[in-house]
């Protein structure tokens, strides 16, 4: 429930695995364009070289006629495809048409240890997502010499998605570390039917996300994959969000107005009994519901709104998948709960 002191960078017990910051060349401002998802100073992350997001696919009412693409599967590929995407929030909010879509259109591809499945520098043709197997994900940073491991994916997770949304280069380069399966989709159907809706929540929460001072230490790529598992939600007045007691399934950030934390005194049993006391407050960019999701014990407090209240939440799978490496901070912050 707490929020991290306003400037903090340094997130206990947490490698970020995402390299050092972008780029913040001469003219990049000029490319800042209305549909230009990435701001002059993020460039370089993204393979520094000039790309906006390509109007042409970002209005399926524009885009003219749409050839699926149908890759014939055996009942077993096709239920390996859906335990592969089941967990990847990129596809949870596809209807029952898109998803088959999805679906049809993904081809398998067997991969050997050593393999680069994706080169910086290089065009975009394909997204992949990783459905067994292990990955190196490295990148060569402007003015380095060496490229340096940026994220390591094992089992899960996906890529690739960059060079197709904004028509840029390749970012980084994807090397097989040992035999996997991935699943490939073309970038005709990514745009089509995956691109709005990611990019669109990428922009949504970017600058949200930027002020948080939780994910400030992070990059620009780790906070639009923790944007790719937000949803919103609203309250009115004196709404509960989540009670004491309850189980715990999903961690909030307050992306507008403002929360009361209550406590009721426990039991022998660990039950609430007694009337509750409001112990903090909750504002714009701080955090709650994190305890239940690390100790996997009952929520331990009562979070209710206090007028208008506006929240970003996200799945136990997420917190664990995305912000599992502050898991440390996190227990050091709740320490000092009342
Ligand atoms: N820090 C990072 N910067 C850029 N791309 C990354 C990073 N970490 C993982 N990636 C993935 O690596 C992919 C390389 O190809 P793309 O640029 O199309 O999309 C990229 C992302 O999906």
């Amino acid at each position: 429930m707490a929020a991290l002191e306003q400037g903090e960078k340094k997130l206990d017990g947490f490698t970020n695995p995402f390299g050092g910051a972008g780029g913040n060349g001469g003219d990049q401002g000029k490319l800042f364009s209305s549909n230009s998802l990435i701001p002059p100073n993020k460039l370089a992350e993204f393979g520094g070289r000039r790309f906006s997001v390509s109007s042409e696919s970002m209005n399926p009412e524009t885009m003219g006629k749409f050839e699926k693409k149908v890759i014939p599967k055996s009942d077993q590929q096709m239920e390996r495809i859906k335990k592969a995407l089941e967990n990847n929030f990129l596809f949870s909010h596809l209807d029952e048409e898109a998803y088959k879509d999805v679906i049809d259109a993904m081809e398998e591809k067997k991969i050997t240890a050593g393999t680069e499945v994706i080169k910086q520098g290089a065009e975009g043709d394909f997204f992949y997502v990783v459905e067994q197997g292990s990955f190196e994900i490295t990148k060569l940073k402007e003015g380095a010499k060496e490229p340096v491991v940026v994220l390591t994916l094992c089992d899960q997770g996906s890529f690739g998605e960059l060079a197709l949304m904004y028509n840029s280069p390749r970012a980084a380069t994807v090397t097989a570390t040992t035999d996997a399966t991935l699943w490939a989709l073309d970038r005709v159907t990514f745009r089509r039917l995956l691109m709005e809706r990611t990019s669109g929540k990428r922009k949504l929460y970017e600058s949200f996300l930027e002020e948080i001072p939780l994910l400030k230490g992070l990059e620009l790529y780790q906070r639009q994959k923790i944007a790719d598992s937000l949803e919103s939600k609203t309250y009115d007045d004196s709404e509960v969000v989540i009670r004491q007691g309850d189980v715990g399934d999903c961690f909030y950030l307050v992306e507008d107005g403002s929360a009361k934390v209550l406590k009721r005194p426990t039991d022998s049993s660990g039950n609430p009994s007694g009337d509750s006391k409001q112990v903090g407050i909750l504002k714009k960019g701080d955090y709650f519901g994190e305890l239940a999701l690390i100790t996997n014990e009952p929520r331990q407090a009562t979070i209710v709104s206090d007028g208008k209240l506006k929240v970003a939440y996200m799945s136990r799978a997420a917190f664990n998948r995305l912000l599992g490496p502050l898991v440390s901070h996190f227990k050091k912050y709740s320490e000092q709960y009342k």
